[in-house]
């Protein structure tokens, strides 16, 4: 029998909302439909300017767009089962990641700000509803991020073959899988993934990122000037540890060199040597076993990155979809994923990566009452 699943993923990129229906049927992953919904230049803004660390919005603000996003991702999900034309009834739950507005997991008290109100989802949709991943882990003292490596591990580990699962999302986290399953699995954030060459190609031609790299390509890679870059704590750090684009931004960038007495173009092309080569160094350093990459993110469609990676790598870097789910997929799924766990009171995080004191079950669950009346909410 079918056991359906639905994940919602708007990540750090804020280009949308990526919505995945999963069939976990014997333990299998079958990615049953997908669908997109961008965002509208409005939300957009509006939620880059809620999460800007220095912001002042008001409460009134906040609270808007939470339920704003609420009712965005309700939306996503019936136009998911309207294309799939599959009844809301058999869906067991929805795991909804939110969007991320604020990730701060190494101040005095941590936390990490996901919004897009669960409630609205659950009594929109009529589907029970998985949210607020991130918060349990890190009161468990882990980082909340990254969460999908258990996921990865879960679907990507081969017993003949050492493997290192690359996201480029707006940020780039790696997933180190050994061949032996029992062994430790490594996950962190490496840093930016597109996010710098996307700020950076905004401010210059005002385009939401550089289509297959093309713009880079036409510049220079200055390497002392990524040399200084690299210099940076955080590459130098070790996991346990995540990051965000409150840290990778503009700011940072500036604090290192005086970006205007450059080529833009030289510029763009450094920031994605600096993405690639900080993600290589990762992976040289904590996995030096790896034979195979698997990428997934949307940085798989910036063809200078992946051409940049694969020549400071000696094994092969191929996209997920060679191995069961296309890497525009990949995160939407494992929200599915984590909601299963949750659902079935099995832990969603691994402690290794997290830095948790323990694995937890990650997320409140927003029942619906099935018979009809009020969803009760918990
Ligand atoms: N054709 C393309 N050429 C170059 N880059 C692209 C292309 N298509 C998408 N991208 C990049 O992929 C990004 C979106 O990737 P993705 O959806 O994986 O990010 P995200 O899930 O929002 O981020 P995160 O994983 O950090 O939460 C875009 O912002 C852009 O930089
Ligand atoms: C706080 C937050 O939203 N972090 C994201 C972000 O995007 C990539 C990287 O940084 C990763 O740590 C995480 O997302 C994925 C889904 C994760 O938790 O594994």
């Amino acid at each position: 029998m079918p056991e359906l699943y639905i994940g919602l993923m708007s990540g750090t990129s804020l280009d949308g909302i990526d919505a995945a229906l999963v069939d976990f049927q014997d333990n299998e992953t079958h990615l049953v439909e997908f669908e997109y919904l961008p965002y509208s230049d409005e939300i957009q803004s509006t939620i880059q300017k809620i999460s800007k660390p220095e912001s002042l919005i008001s409460l009134k603000e906040y609270g808007a767009m939470d339920a704003q996003l609420g009712r965005l991702f309700a939306k996503a999900v019936n136009a998911l089962l309207a294309k799939a034309a599959i009844p809301t009834s058999s869906v067991k739950a929805i795991g909804s990641h939110g969007q991320t507005i604020y990730h701060a997991p190494d101040i005095r008290f941590p936390f990490s700000l996901q919004i897009g109100d669960p409630n609205i989802i659950a009594e929109t949709t009529g589907i029970t509803t998985v949210a607020d991943f991130r918060r349990r882990d890190i009161a468990a003292k882990g980082q909340g991020a990254p969460l999908v490596p258990a996921f990865h591990q879960a679907v990507f580990q081969h017993p003949n073959e050492h493997r290192c699962i690359v996201n480029i999302g707006g940020i780039a986290n790696i997933t180190v899988l050994p061949r032996n399953q029992s062994a430790e699995v490594i996950g962190f954030d490496t840093g930016p993934g597109n996010t710098l060459m996307d700020l950076w190609i905004k401010l210059h031609r005002n385009l939401p990122y550089d289509k297959n790299g093309a713009w880079g390509k036409t510049g220079k890679i200055d390497h002392d000037l990524v040399t200084l870059l690299k210099q940076d704590a955080y590459f130098n750090a070790a996991p346990p540890k995540s990051t965000g684009k409150e840290y990778f931004s503009l700011p940072w960038i500036y604090q290192y060199f005086d970006a205007f007495s450059y080529k833009a173009e030289d510029v763009q092309a450094s920031l994605c040597f600096l993405t690639a080569i900080t993600i290589c160094d990762a992976v040289k350093k904590h996995a030096p076993a790896t034979e195979r990459i698997l990428i997934c993110g949307g940085g798989i469609h910036n063809d200078y990155l992946l051409e940049l990676i694969q020549q400071n790598i000696d094994c092969p870097v191929e996209s997920a979809e060679r191995y069961g789910i296309h890497p525009d997929h990949v995160e939407a799924v494992a929200f599915a994923w984590l909601a299963r766990q949750t659902m079935n009171n099995l832990p969603g995080n691994l402690k290794e990566v997290t830095g948790a004191l323990d694995s937890v079950i990650l997320g409140g669950i927003y029942q619906v009452n099935k018979k009809g009346g009020s969803p009760v909410a918990r």
